[in-house]
């Protein structure tokens, strides 16, 4: 019979894990926090399945942000699967995330949508809030495109601009977490990982040209996002805080799905759209709400649509 462990549950057998028989982090296990073991196996049936259900072998990925999953709309040829469908996928639970893997042409390139995401507060943990990055990656992508919705807590920034992410304060790293946490998997990537270069210059600089030739300069901006666990928006004194960091927007996504594809290589550009503006004094009854995060990115669509299309276009001929 099996030892019993904690909470009456199997004990983890030790030497497997750590002999590298399974890639699950063996805290998880001992904890029984986890119900999904991310061994590199399993996320290859992931990416098998949706290769088997498509043509399209994209090199690009687009992550869609709340309110910015009608991107994946703009596709021909599409081919969708919903996560649910997806074997060893995780399912979105948020209003403005469709909760679909979207494969087909942008302007007949092919790309790959994840037509909503999954966030620490769902109650994920976060290497599986970023493990469709890895699916990706075994698809195939090298490059990919990070979309958020955020608050706007640099004082110069204006309900729909575009913030282009030039770097990120990884919080939940301060607090000892990380996607990467728990034992490496070698053939994604080091187990220790630079991030000052996370955002591509290069990719940034395509992004700039493109703004130009469409003319949406003066609503884009660069600046430093940070993650925050959420689903509660942040205090006025948390705001004075981050203001304090060099923080210009806040959100609750993006930073693991970057670190794990900064981890196995891939090229990432990626951008806020300011949904709303961060409310950092105590003499107002303005409150920030998800409403009005979806509203403001529906106002801003056709211009985030045409935007992606050039950068997309760009990173192709490259
Ligand atoms: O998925 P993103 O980061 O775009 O969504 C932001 C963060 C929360 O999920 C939501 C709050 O309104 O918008
Ligand atoms: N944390 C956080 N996430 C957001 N997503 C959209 N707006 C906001 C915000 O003001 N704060």
């Amino acid at each position: 019979m099996a030892p019993t462990g904690i909470n009456g549950r199997e004990a983890p057998d030790v030497q497997a894990l750590a002999s590298g028989g399974g890639f699950m982090c063996l805290e998880q296990t001992v904890t029984g926090t986890s119900d999904h073991d991310f061994r590199y196996e399993l996320l290859e049936e992931s990416a098998q399945f949706l290769l088997d259900g498509t043509k399209h072998r994209p090199n690009i990925a687009i992550i869609c942000g709340s309110g910015l999953g009608s991107l994946a709309t703009e596709l021909e040829e599409r081919d969708e699967f919903p996560y649910e469908t997806v074997p060893h996928f995780p399912v979105s639970t948020v209003t403005g995330h469709a909760g679909k893997m979207v494969l087909g042409l942008l302007s007949g390139i092919p790309v790959m949508c994840m037509q909503g995401r999954f966030h620490a507060y769902e109650g994920y943990p976060l290497w599986k809030v970023s493990m469709p990055v890895r699916v990706m990656k075994l698809m195939g992508i090298e490059q990919i495109i990070v979309t958020n919705a955020a608050g706007g807590l640099n004082e110069k920034y204006n309900v729909g601009d575009i913030m282009f992410i030039k770097d990120h304060i990884n919080m939940q790293g301060f607090a000892g977490d990380s996607p990467l946490r728990g034992r490496n998997e070698e053939r994604f990537g080091p187990r220790f990982l630079c991030m000052n270069n996370a955002y591509d210059k290069e990719l940034r600089s395509l992004a700039r040209e493109a703004a130009q030739q469409l003319g949406l300069m003066d609503i884009v901006k660069e600046g430093v996002y940070v993650m925050l666990g959420g689903p509660t928006y942040e205090t006025v004194a948390e705001l004075r805080l981050l203001s304090i960091l060099g923080v210009d927007a806040v959100g609750m996504s993006t930073v693991p799905e970057v670190i794990v594809a900064r981890h196995c290589g891939m090229k990432v550009f990626a951008f806020s759209l300011i949904t709303n503006k961060c409310i950092t004094d105590y003499e107002t009854d303005l409150e920030p709400n998800h409403a009005e995060v979806i509203e403001a990115a529906n106002a801003r669509q056709k211009d985030l649509k045409e935007l992606v299309k050039k950068i997309v276009s760009k990173m192709a001929a490259k």
